[in-house]
């Protein structure tokens, strides 16, 4: 996997810097652009599947979640996944987790997350024994694949994709 990764690096690196020269870019100037000290991680956001199990294959800091207003390292365990509630879950009234990922400037942080969605031909809509008079629904009901075109058009910041469709 290691190895993997550093090719894939130096395979996009050759490329951008081919296509620089093509470009007239100064390619100094555009090596500049991927510093790893320079490059953010990735920004607060909520998972929009249901469930996210993610695999921090190396001891390198970078998770954290958001709580009660705080940023939360979580440390990478020997032998243990992480378990992120996505958006979906929150039709279940369980909120999904906010979290960011940061990047160390000088080692290789590596995790794998695996998104695990409902199928795209189900509807998103509450269970009912979780509603009724006292607990009507949160969000109004929509198709997996109006949802899916929804998350792929938007930007990934800030908490649940379910967001617009709350009543
Ligand atoms: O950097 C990580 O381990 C988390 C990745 C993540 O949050 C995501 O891919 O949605
Ligand atoms: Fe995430």
């Amino acid at each position: 996997m290691e190895a993997y990764i550093a090719e894939v690096k130096k395979l996009a690196q050759t490329l951008l810097n081919k296509m620089a020269k093509a470009l007239g870019i100064d390619e100094i100037e555009m090596a500049k652009l991927f510093e790893p000290n320079k490059v953010i991680g990735l920004t607060s956001h909520s998972d929009a599947d249901a469930l996210t199990i993610l695999f921090q294959l190396n001891d390198i800091q970078g998770l954290q979640i958001r709580k009660d207003g705080n940023w939360i390292p979580v440390t990478p365990l020997k032998n243990a996944l992480v378990v992120n509630i996505g958006d979906i879950i929150e039709q279940w009234n369980i909120s999904s987790i906010e979290h960011r990922s940061t990047v160390n400037s000088t080692k290789e942080r590596l995790s794998v997350a695996t998104f695990y969605f409902p199928s795209s031909d189900s509807e998103l809509r509450p269970a009912n024994s979780i509603i009724g008079p006292l607990n009507p629904p949160i969000f109004r009901t929509e198709s997996m694949e109006q949802y899916l075109k929804k998350f792929f058009a938007r930007e990934l910041y800030g908490k649940s994709c379910l967001e617009d469709m709350k009543l």
